[in-house]
């Protein structure tokens, strides 16, 4: 198995790749891209921890020798929030950033496993998309984007909430990655329950989880390392499904034919081609229902942007 990571000596891409030396299956190859020159020093520094795991590194403007003989490709590379902006304020530099690095994957390994983390991912995986199919390649199976830091963040801070065990709580989290398009659909939680306002509450700090880093981070980034430790999660995944490991299940935003638009995060059964099955995202309450509905201008908005970006 040989992963690529781009963006590999940005906050992100060092956490993640930490977590890919150490865990990866033996045998794995690790395969590190960033245009900064410290990145084939990351891979030096990851290559002393003895894992069977082998680790390169590349920079410079061409990607094309990191993404050779690659199954699964993560991308964070581009810039991070500061305080006061949107995730579509990083649209005018990452569109292009995301748009000429799948023009390299189209040409390279195109049958990999495409984890797009780069923000605004509603835009992001719009672009990536349409490059690909520009380029005769693409497959709606094998293009993501990483929706699940707001996964990990519905389910610590709901357990940190109802006081009960993290590992014992599962959240759905649906729509989009920013603001309103983010959705945690907390009334499917077995063995809790909430009143109308924590729903409110809970539902406002996950859709602004992101912004609470940027925040604290003052000007420094957002999130790094529980986006790495979610992108792990999430690549991890993208292995199993690879290898042939049944059951394993993702909420991830996916081209996978959703009524509501033509993006659309939500449980998705991982396999050996990519996405084996879109899951339905089962019953919702009339709050949930009322926000998947008022967000969708939103997110159909983002997505177009993505479209006309690369037509
Ligand atoms: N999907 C999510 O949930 C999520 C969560 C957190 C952050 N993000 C996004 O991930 C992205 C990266 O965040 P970060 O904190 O790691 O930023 P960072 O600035 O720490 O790292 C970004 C890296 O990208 C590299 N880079 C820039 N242009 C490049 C190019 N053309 N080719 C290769 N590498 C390039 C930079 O050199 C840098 O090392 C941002 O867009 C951020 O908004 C997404
Ligand atoms: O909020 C950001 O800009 C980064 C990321 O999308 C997050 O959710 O933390």
């Amino acid at each position: 198995m040989k992963v690529a990571v781009l963006g590999a000596a940005g906050g992100i891409g060092q956490a993640l790749a930490l977590l890919l030396k150490t865990q990866l299956p033996a045998g794995s190859k690790l395969s590190l891209y960033d245009i900064a020159p410290v990145t084939p020093g990351v891979a030096v520094d990851l290559s002393h921890i003895p894992t069977a795991v082998e680790v390169k590194g590349f920079c410079g403007e061409d990607p094309t020798p990191a993404l050779e003989g690659a199954d699964v490709v993560l991308i964070s590379a581009g810039v991070a929030r500061k305080p006061g902006m949107d995730r579509s304020d990083l649209f005018n530099i990452n569109a292009g950033i995301v748009r000429n690095l799948i023009e390299k994957v189209a040409v390279t390994c195109p049958k990999a496993l495409v984890g797009i983390i780069t923000n605004p991912v509603n835009t992001t995986v719009a672009i990536a998309a349409e490059v690909l199919k520009k380029a005769g390649v693409y497959d709606k199976n094998r293009l993501f984007g990483v929706t699940t830091l707001d996964v990990i963040r519905a389910e610590t801070f709901v357990a940190e909430a109802k006081g009960v065990d993290v590992k014992d709580v599962k959240v759905n989290v649906i729509g989009g990655h920013s603001g309103v398009t983010i959705l945690p659909l907390l009334s499917q939680i077995e063995g809790v329950s909430f009143s109308d306002e924590e729903v409110a509450a809970l539902t406002k700090r996950i859709q602004n989880a992101g912004t609470e880093v940027v925040e604290a981070k003052a000007g420094g980034g957002s999130a790094t390392l529980s986006m790495g430790q979610a992108a792990f999660r999430f690549g991890m995944s993208l292995i199993r499904g690879l290898q042939g490991e049944a059951n394993v299940v993702e909420c991830t935003y996916v081209d996978g034919g959703s009524e509501h638009a033509t993006f659309f995060a939500q449980p998705v059964l991982l396999g050996k081609n990519g996405v084996e099955k879109v899951l339905s995202y089962g019953d919702i309450s009339a709050f949930e229902a009322n926000a998947r509905d008022a967000m969708l201008d939103t997110l159909k908005g983002d997505i177009q942007l993505g479209v006309d970006f690369v037509k």
